[in-house]
């Protein structure tokens, strides 16, 4: 079997013009655009170039985009003024803060200093906690990215075993919840998870968000499984060029597979796009 390769640039585009038209019509019945607010702190290189591809999407999309970057030294009582202002200003419907932050600053008490109401990236503890009792909330980009895809490849997923590797706020967890909403029989794995082989040959299913290149060997695929990679990293190659690759071994998953993302061009993609997508939802909220 060779996989189908699923095209979440493609597909990510499609999301794109969808929204843009959404947005129009926000547009002409509110006399504004949404908004969307962008906050990065320091000079992460990656940060810097996530930042751009959302300033970048978000204006193409017809929404107005702010990006706010401070010093890497931004004191945390700083950055929290600036969440405050924003969280205030009613032309902004949307508030992202760049993840990650400097280590003097704490993670938690800047996402949950953003108004529930304008989290785009679903990182509040109470759009955290609707998702798992089963709420409408404002969902984590990435995974509300991958059900999308894993939804479109294989259609009903009620009952089909999933597995997710990984446990982050920002993807794992989130994904579990997604999948589990939609009757999946879900599965998480981590770094103490024994066995992660048995694990993955028994998936119909497999996302993996862990960071590590190549965890996932491709022999371990169940075949015509659906394998969505949120991997990226950055990796030297045999011709000494730096090239980004996923959690999962693609060549040798992707002859057993029946469905995978590539790295790049596969996850990646569907991120900025469930971002716009979660600032035109932010912004209909506000106004209803
Ligand atoms: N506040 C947040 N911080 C972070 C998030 C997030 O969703 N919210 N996710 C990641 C980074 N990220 C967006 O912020 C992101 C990562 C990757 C891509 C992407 O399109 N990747 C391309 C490859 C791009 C490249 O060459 O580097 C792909 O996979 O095709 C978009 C967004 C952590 N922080
Ligand atoms: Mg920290």
């Amino acid at each position: 079997m060779t996989a189908i390769i699923i095209d979440g640039k493609a597909r990510g585009l499609a999301l794109r013009t969808t929204v843009a038209a959404g947005v129009a019509e926000f547009a002409a019945a509110h006399g504004r655009a949404p908004g969307l607010s962008v906050v990065l702190v320091g000079q992460d290189p990656a940060s810097a170039v996530y930042v751009r591809m959302k300033g970048v999407a978000t204006r193409e999309a017809g929404m107005v985009s702010a990006e706010h970057i401070l010093p890497a030294e931004t004191s945390e009582p700083e950055l929290l003024a600036l969440i405050a202002a924003l969280n205030a200003d009613p032309t902004v419907d949307g508030i992202l803060v760049q993840l990650p932050l400097p280590r003097h600053i704490d993670t938690d008490r800047v996402l949950a200093a953003v108004d529930p109401a304008k989290d785009v990236d679903g990182f509040h503890p109470i759009n955290v906690g609707k998702l798992s009792a089963g709420l409408d909330a404002l969902v984590p980009c990435t995974p509300a990215g991958c059900l999308l895809l894993i939804l479109e490849a294989l259609g009903d997923i009620s009952g089909k075993e999933a597995l997710v590797i990984g446990r982050s706020n920002i993807v794992g967890k989130p994904m579990a919840a997604l999948l589990l909403a939609k009757s999946a029989t879900v599965t998480i794995a981590h770094s103490r998870t024994r066995d992660l082989a048995a694990h993955v040959a028994r998936a119909e299913i497999v996302v993996a968000a862990v960071g590590v290149a190549g965890l996932v060997k491709g022999e371990w695929i169940r075949p015509g499984a659906c394998v969505i990679d949120v991997g990226t990293n950055r990796v030297t190659g045999a011709d000494g060029k730096a090239r980004l690759v996923g959690d999962i071994e693609f060549e040798p998953a992707r002859a057993r597979a029946g469905w995978i993302t590539p790295v790049p061009g596969g996850v990646g993609p569907m991120t900025i796009a469930g971002l716009l997508a979660n600032t035109l939802q932010a912004a209909k909220a506000r106004v209803s």
